[in-house]
């Protein structure tokens, strides 16, 4: 991982303390999640400059924008950063072209290397056909995208996300997802994103900071986080990883797309996708089961050799096996009764047949 971003915090609020030493990527997107009030927007907040931390260390690519042992404190103005916040907060009088230029004045004086081109923005945003209308006369998923817009427009080094989906109901935050997705694909900047929504997160992240009660709980790559036994997420019932894939072929004849990843391939229902086309699948834990030999006679299409990594105790009777794939990790849960009687154990290597997979984008 190349980082970009080197954050350290140290803020009491009395009642609340963040307590925060962050590496992350220079490109992608890394999300910050966990529960109400574990500090994500504190945190956000402190990298934007928007709140002044007791004890705070700030470098962004090769710059530093604060330093408390050296009292260097780079107000918000002069951190060339994008904010984008839960609500769009366009100016109501201006239409989406004049809002997206408002500020760009701006961008002469805090000049980056950074060249993103507005219209090019506008173009991956879909917004392009909207330029004339009035801010009253968007969607709330259209408002959104702008917002985005309008803080891209800025050139900023860093984008910074509050929940910008948390307002928009499931059919609005699905119509915007694949903009985002797109965004991230394109853009050579960093995004760091605020949710406490898990689908957001697998459909989204390609690096994970776990917040817990202002601490980072835990932090790294997307299929590094969401498989570790020792963080509650695994626990949840919800629990599963998620997998980048290609499209390799289509079987029209039986309705399948065949699909490679790093540890193999997997049948799937037939994609409407280009061979080639980059896929995120989603597995849930509670579709994969475990067998000790390949079986031979299973209507379960997805069968693959795997090794057991860990294995934890879950819920009361349930335990969560962690395995690999070809060095890509993958979660069971299973009956603590299948575990012992199957006499399971880290270094075992096994077959997990995959009874389901989710396509996220
Ligand atoms: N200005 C403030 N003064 C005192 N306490 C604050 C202030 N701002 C936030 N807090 C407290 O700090 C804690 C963390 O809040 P924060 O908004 O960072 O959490 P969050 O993880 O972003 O939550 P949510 O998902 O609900 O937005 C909360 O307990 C909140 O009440």
């Amino acid at each position: 991982m190349t980082t970009a971003i080197i954050a350290r915090f140290q803020l009491d609020y009395g009642g609340f303390a963040l307590d925060v030493d962050l590496n992350l990527p220079a490109t992608g997107i890394s999300v910050l999640f966990g529960h109400s009030g574990s500090g994500k927007t504190t945190l956000l907040r402190c990298m934007a400059g928007l709140q002044t931390p007791q004890h705070g260390f700030l470098q962004v690519n090769a710059k530093i924008w604060q330093d408390s042992a050296q009292a260097l404190f780079l107000p918000t103005y002069q951190r060339p950063l994008g904010y984008v916040f839960q609500e769009a907060n366009l100016f109501p009088h201006l239409n989406v072209r004049q809002n997206l230029q408002f500020g760009l004045k701006r961008i002469a004086k805090t000049a980056t290397p950074v060249d993103l081109d507005l219209a090019h923005i506008c173009e991956l945003l879909g917004i392009q056909a909207l330029m004339q209308r009035m801010p009253d006369r968007l969607s709330g998923g259209e408002r959104q995208r702008v917002a985005i817009a309008r803080a891209l427009a800025l050139k900023p080094e860093i984008l910074l996300m509050d929940e910008p989906l948390a307002s928009l109901d499931f059919k609005r935050k699905q119509e915007i997802l694949p903009y985002l997705s797109q965004l991230q694909q394109e853009l050579q900047i960093p995004i760091i994103y605020v949710t406490h929504a898990q689908q957001e997160v697998a459909q989204l992240a390609d690096y994970l900071v776990l917040m817990a009660e202002g601490k980072v709980q835990a932090a790294g790559t997307l299929a590094e986080t969401l498989s570790r036994l020792d963080v509650p997420l695994a626990q949840d019932r919800e629990a599963a990883t998620v997998w980048q894939a290609r499209v390799l072929q289509h079987d029209h004849h039986y309705h399948l797309t065949r699909v490679s990843f790093a540890g193999g391939s997997l049948d799937l229902p037939l994609l409407n996708a280009a061979i080639g086309s980059p896929l995120r699948i989603q597995i849930y834990a509670r579709d994969v089961s475990i067998a000790l030999q390949a079986p031979v006679a299973t209507s379960i299409l997805n069968v693959l050799p795997a090794t057991i990594t860990n294995i934890a105790e879950a819920q009361p009777g349930q335990t969560i096996v962690r395995l690999e794939v070809g060095g890509q990790a993958i979660l069971s849960h299973i009956t603590r009764k299948s575990a012992v009687e199957l006499d399971l154990k880290p270094g075992l290597p096994v077959y997990v047949q995959i009874k389901g997979t989710s396509i996220l984008n």
